[in-house]
């Protein structure tokens, strides 16, 4: 396997089995990785460890972090995605070609819905990248009105979450609509509804909380532990890289992300040499690349992808052939999702990109315009379905 392809770069880890306990976090949370493992979003591979020399520019470009780093939000003329280059001249070509592996979700409604017919949709959303356009300031990535209206609509009508590398009150805040489920620090930190009979109320690190409209919720944060580990990190990055133009340190309660967008790419070893610096003397800590963007979070084993089926339990979804959950979503870390709905043999990944990527998602959307128009379709398939089910009683 090319571990420098794809998805996330690898990261040296260098777990402690020690602190499982003392951090009083259930076993089932921790990843499985031995001493010497090599594991990035999704990926576990035990290779022989190397010694690392703090310091040493080496040490970046050894781990894969600067390819990963370079090959993140690729440029629309070339793209390496695929291990080849192809000129700008070939790019729709390629495109085209990476279509038929990746159809548009839009083209392919019916066939998706055909499948979906007499089911429950379960919808899950990322935010950035699929709600909202990628912009450079990660502070003012608003979602449209009018992606606000199909977000609702859509929620209206069908059980509906967004789960994002955002802290979960930062996403409430830009989306702001009650109707659906959150959430944050890649699903870290869910907040999802209370059933009568429900075995997600008893899930470790489980607790009853209320919303912000004082409704009874079960809020899950697995990795509680961690946060004052995460917060001491997230001031150490600041202080880090506050002289490095353009950077950007985000906290998101349970990850913290270094954003790079606006660094100068001279600079791009700088940054993740600062990152790497800090983080090898956190092993309980690991890394994921992003779109521009390096995130730091803690080593449990809870993704995007244990998000969505906490969810669907929560929501009493889980281990129903009468259920198509469908996840749209445009990073990395979505991956996670798609693998758990293509390996469990149900629903239907989407994955929001205009560049040709290798992903477990099923179908594609191009940008945020057309994750609207899917929506604004679900929504006027699922009336039309729901007149033809009055009919028919
Ligand atoms: O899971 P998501 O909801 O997609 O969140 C992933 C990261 O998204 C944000 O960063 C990205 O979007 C920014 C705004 O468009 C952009 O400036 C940045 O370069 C992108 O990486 C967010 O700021 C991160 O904290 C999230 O982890």
């Amino acid at each position: 396997m090319d571990l420098k392809s794809n998805h996330a770069a690898p990261v040296l880890t260098d777990p402690a089995p020690i602190h499982k306990s003392r951090l009083g976090i259930h076993s089932s949370l921790f990843p499985y990785p031995s001493p010497g493992a090599v594991f990035s979003s999704g990926l576990y591979l035990t290779i022989p460890r190397k010694k690392s020399i703090p310091g040493k520019l080496d040490d970046v470009r050894a781990g894969g972090w600067l390819d990963a780093m370079l090959s993140s939000s690729p440029p629309r003329k070339k793209t390496k995605e695929l291990n080849f280059e192809v000129a700008s001249d070939d790019a729709d070509v390629a495109f085209g070609s990476w279509m038929l592996k990746y159809p548009s979700a839009l083209s392919s409604f019916e066939e998706i819905m055909n499948h979906a017919k007499g089911k429950t949709i379960a919808l899950f959303l990322d935010y950035d990248g699929t709600l909202s356009p990628i912009v450079v300031d990660p502070d003012r990535a608003f979602m449209s009105n009018n992606m606000r209206s199909a977000v609702r609509n859509v929620a209206k009508h069908l059980p509906t979450a967004i789960i994002s590398g955002r802290s979960r009150d930062k996403v409430f805040e830009f989306v702001g609509l009650t109707e659906l489920y959150y959430a944050g620090s890649h699903g870290m930190d869910i907040m999802g509804p209370v059933r009568n009979s429900e075995s997600v109320g008893d899930h470790p690190n489980c607790i009853r909380s209320t919303d912000k409209q004082g409704k009874v919720v079960n809020l899950f944060q697995p990795a509680s532990e961690f946060l004052p580990m995460i917060d001491e990190v997230f001031r150490s990055l600041v202080e880090n890289t506050k002289e490095i133009e353009g950077s950007k340190v985000e906290s998101n309660k349970f990850c913290v992300s270094v954003h790079y967008r606006n660094v100068d790419e001279k600079s791009w070893t700088m940054i993740a040499q600062r990152v790497h610096d800090i983080l090898k003397d956190y092993p309980r800590l690991r890394l994921t690349h992003g779109r521009k963007v390096l995130e730091v979070r803690p080593v449990i084993n809870w993704d995007k992808g244990k998000a969505v089926e906490f969810l669907l339990e929560s929501l009493g979804l889980s281990n129903s052939n009468d259920v198509v959950p469908i996840y749209v979503g445009d990073d990395r870390t979505d991956e996670d999702a798609f693998k758990v709905l293509r390996e469990g043999n149900r629903g239907y990944g989407i994955l929001v990109s205009s560049v040709p990527k290798e992903s477990n998602a099923f179908y594609s959307l191009r940008d945020p315009s057309e994750v609207m128009e899917f929506l604004e379709s679900l929504v006027k398939w699922k009336r039309s379905d729901e007149v033809e089910c009055k009919k028919e009683e």
